[in-house]
C-alpha cells in the first residue's frame, strides 16, 4: 500500500488547523505523528479516517484519488482507533470482537479474538464473563486495539492508542504493533516519545498547523540530541509562562 498526500489542508471557519501537509508513505512505514497539543495532529488522523473532509489536496491511495467519501473497499482495508474508540459496553470483550468480524465479513474469527485478548489483556480468563462497562480505562482501550487489528488492516491509523495503559499494558500494545508492523502503513500519535521511539520509523512532526519535520527516526536523531524529547523541545522552542501564580505556589500569601 502506498499513501500519497498532497498539499492537505484544513481549515475551520477562518482558522487554518493543518497547513500544506503533502507526504508519502508505505507499507511496512510507522509514522510517528507528535506535536504539542492543539498542533493538528487529530485533525490529519480524522481526514485520513474519512471523518473530516480536506478544505483543500488530496489523498491518494494506490494511485486511486479518494473523493470526498472513501469507497467502503478502501475503508475495509483501514483499522482506526480515533477519540478513544467506543465499544459497545453492554457486550463481552469476545463478543463486541465478535460483532467486528461481522462487519468485515470475517468467518471464524475465534481464534483470532482469542490470541488478541489473550495478548492483551492479562486478565482475560478472569473477566471473559464481564462486560465492557465493567472494564477498567485501559482495559477498554486494549479491546479497541484489538478491535483495530482482527481484520488486518493494511492501513493502521492509531490516535493515541496509548492513553490511560500502564506501563506493562503500553509494553503489550507496542510489542504488537512492533510484530505487525511490517503487515501495514501505521500512523500512531503521542504525547510519550519514549512510546514513539520504540515503534516509529518515521517521523512526522507538525507545529501550529504546519509541518515541522518529515523523515526517518534516524534522519531526526541525526546530529541531533541522543533523547527525542530534547531534541523535539530544541525543535519546536516552549513557550514560557509569564503568568503570576503565587497565590498557588506560596503558601503565605
Ligand atoms: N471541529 C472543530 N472546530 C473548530 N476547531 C477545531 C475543531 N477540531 C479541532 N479544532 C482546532 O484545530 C486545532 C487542532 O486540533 P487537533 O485536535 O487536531 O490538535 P492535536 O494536535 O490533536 O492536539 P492534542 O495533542 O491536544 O490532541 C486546535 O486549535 C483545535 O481547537
Amino acid at each position: 500500500m502506498e499513501l500519497e498526500l498532497r498539499s492537505l489542508t484544513k481549515s475551520f471557519g477562518a482558522k487554518i488547523v493543518l497547513r500544506d501537509l503533502s507526504l508519502r508513505a508505505e507499507t511496512g512505514y510507522c509514522v510517528g505523528v507528535v506535536g504539542r497539543n492543539g498542533a493538528g495532529k487529530s485533525t490529519l488522523f480524522n481526514l485520513l479516517v474519512n471523518v473530516l473532509l480536506p478544505s483543500s489536496g488530496a489523498i491518494v491511495l494506490d494511485g486511486e484519488l479518494l473523493g470526498e467519501t472513501f469507497p467502503v473497499a478502501v475503508k475495509r482495508r483501514m483499522g482506526a482507533l480515533i477519540n478513544q474508540g467506543h465499544l459497545v459496553e453492554q457486550l463481552t470483550a469476545v463478543e463486541y470482537l465478535r460483532f467486528v468480524a461481522r462487519v468485515y465479513d470475517l468467518p471464524n474469527a475465534t481464534s483470532r479474538i482469542e490470541s488478541l485478548l489473550g495478548h492483551l489483556l492479562e486478565e482475560f480468563e478472569q473477566v471473559r464473563t464481564k462486560r465492557l462497562s465493567s472494564f477498567s480505562t485501559g482495559m477498554k482501550q486494549k479491546v479497541a486495539v484489538a478491535a483495530c487489528l482482527l481484520h488486518r488492516p493494511e492501513l493502521l491509523i492509531l490516535d493515541e492508542p496509548l492513553n490511560g495503559l500502564d506501563v506493562f499494558s503500553a509494553e503489550r500494545v507496542l510489542t504488537l504493533l512492533g510484530s505487525y508492523r511490517n503487515q501495514a502503513l501505521t500512523f500512531i500519535s503521542s504525547h510519550n516519545l519514549a512510546h514513539i521511539e520504540k515503534v516509529a520509523t518515521h517521523l512526522l512532526i507538525i507545529d501550529e498547523a504546519e509541518v515541522k519535520f518529515w523523515g526517518t527516526m534516524q534522519e531526526f536523531t541525526q546530529d541531533r540530541d541522543a533523547y527525542l524529547s530534547d531534541a523535539l523541545l530544541q525543535l519546536l522552542q516552549p513557550t514560557v509562562s509569564t503568568h503570576d501564580l503565587t497565590w498557588l505556589t506560596n503558601q503565605a500569601v
